[in-house]
């Protein structure tokens, strides 16, 4: 049943569609205003839950009023309203309970949608958007908002099965180099792999639908991925073996900076497309410190941490030399009877002189703030490629899905960073962060090169929080 789509006198109307989960959200919301800015017509298709945050935390939809062609419109994720959406839920509840819900309505969205859509870009996550697109004649574009490594490392598995180099035998057998993924032979390594393939049983549902996803991205138009060619161009060329169609679109939150900037200069007000509400006390203490003194610390919008392991971090930065920022996610600590959140308390209030503890952060600003000399990160790619372009280096603490890649990347094959995976312990953090911030490990080096030269086509310039122009100009 395909729709007149004849578009020639009215801009193409593309819709974009992301998984309901905040790292998805954040890259694709920037291509949907990237493409605004362009001239399309967009629908973003968000989750009631999600836009609900987006406009309660950040007015979102005020923000994008001022491109006449955008339109929010949203759908049920599939869980009940109630549900925490927190902790280790969306695996677990994708297949049976989300896709089935999400798929529907996407159908519904687009039979309904007038102007009706000329092309679904949509998360590579969401392989059922292929069979939506097919069935009633619409392009599709998937864009896979992880690591091109990772997609790569996923799109092996079943060589690397096959070869028999999984599973994995125990912990010595951890450092194993793995060799049947073209390109990383030298150094990836069994450690390095995503936490699920560390599981005995290879047939788990968790590994194929992964691998189901990531080979499905393949059969769209067209793949984009978030990088560039010249800080992936190696995997990339492997990944064009299996499928030409694929495009480097990134950093894209460097591009829309650009775009940004160029149009409204420093009096932008940046907006947040985040779902928590950012606490932007933080960049007034940042302002109070010296320049390249101060580590952030922050693992992303899904990571959990144990009351245990919070403590061991805490007390590592403490004994540092360093100051720290510090982002704890509400409800992100587990432990018992509100014992998470007691020791979060109690962490703000032992940390007054050493360093600040922060909700949610406006990260981009403060990974380019002068006072940030170093980011301890759980490598979730947003954050990994927003501390390149700033020219951070990194300590790696990954924690699941294609976080352990990016971390053997940053460390191994970009040098711009340490790799603290599978530790947590206050001896190792003291030692890590002194090294990147006190010592000035040489690699901090590279990671400004990085930053300048290898992705010096995007005309990147740092974003600010509104300052009154007398500050910005002592500043500098
Ligand atoms: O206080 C904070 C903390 C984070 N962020 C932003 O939130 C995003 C977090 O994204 P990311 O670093 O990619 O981590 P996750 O939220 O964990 O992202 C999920 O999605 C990513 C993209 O697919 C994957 O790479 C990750 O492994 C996966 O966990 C980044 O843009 C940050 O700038 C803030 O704005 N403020
Ligand atoms: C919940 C995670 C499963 C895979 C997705 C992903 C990806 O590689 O596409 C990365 O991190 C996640 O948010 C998703």
């Amino acid at each position: 049943m395909e729709q007149d789509r004849s578009s020639q006198s009215r801009p193409p109307h593309v819709l974009v569609f992301p998984l309901p989960i905040q790292g998805h959200i954040n890259s694709m919301i920037k291509l949907a205003e990237l493409l605004a800015i362009a001239g399309f017509k967009l629908t973003f298709l968000n989750s009631h839950h999600n836009h609900e945050r987006l406009v309660k935390f950040n007015n979102i939809a005020a923000h994008f009023e001022r491109y006449s062609g955008f339109q929010f419109k949203t759908i049920t994720d599939g869980l009940p309203l109630d549900h925490p959406r927190s902790g280790n839920w969306f695996l677990d509840m994708f297949e049976d309970t989300m896709e089935p819900k999400m798929k529907e309505s996407l159908r519904e969205v687009l039979v309904n949608s007038s102007p009706p859509v000329d092309c679904i870009i949509g998360d590579g996550f969401l392989g059922f958007a292929l069979e939506v697109a097919k069935e009633l004649g619409i392009p599709i574009i998937f864009f896979r908002t992880s690591s091109p490594c990772c997609f790569w490392v996923y799109y092996s598995i079943p060589d690397i099965i096959q070869a028999g180099e999984l599973p994995i035998n125990g912990s010595e057998d951890m450092d194993r180099l793995i060799t049947t993924v073209p390109g990383m032979e030298t150094y990836l390594r069994c450690r390095d792999l995503p936490t699920f393939c560390r599981k005995l049983d290879i047939e788990d549902s968790i590994i194929k639908l992964v691998v189901k996803q990531t080979r499905k991205s393949l059969q769209a138009d067209a793949l984009i991925l978030n990088t560039a060619e010249e800080l992936d161009g190696p995997i990339l060329s492997q990944i064009r073996t299996k499928c030409p169609r694929v495009y480097a679109v990134g950093p894209l939150h460097a591009q829309l900076n650009t775009r940004l900037n160029a149009k409204h200069g420093e009096s932008y007000d940046h907006i947040s497309n985040t779902l928590w509400e950012v606490d932007k006390s933080c960049i007034f203490w940042l302002n109070k410190q010296p320049n390249r003194s101060v580590i952030y610390v922050s693992f992303g919008s899904i990571t959990s941490t144990s009351r245990e392991q919070l403590l061991e971090l805490w007390y590592g930065l403490l004994n540092s030399k360093t100051k720290f920022l510090l982002l704890v996610r509400p409800n992100s600590v587990i432990g018992k009877d509100g014992e998470g959140e007691d020791v979060v308390m109690e962490l703000m209030e032992r940390s007054k002189d050493r360093g600040y503890i922060v909700n949610w952060a406006p990260q981009e600003a403060v990974l380019n703030h002068p006072a940030i000399g170093g980011f301890f990160t759980h490598n979730g790619w947003n954050s990994t490629l927003e501390s390149v372009v700033a020219g951070v280096p990194m300590i790696c603490w990954p924690q699941f899905a294609d976080q352990h890649v990016n971390c053997r990347v940053v460390s191994e094959v970009w040098k711009i960073g340490l790799d603290m995976k599978d530790v947590c312990d206050s001896k190792i953090v003291e030692k890590m962060v002194n090294d990147v911030m006190v010592d000035r490990k040489e690699f901090a080096k590279s990671a400004s090169e990085i930053a300048k030269e290898e992705i010096k086509m995007v005309q990147w310039r740092p974003i600010h929080l509104k300052r009154s122009r007398a500050e910005t100009r002592a500043r500098r």
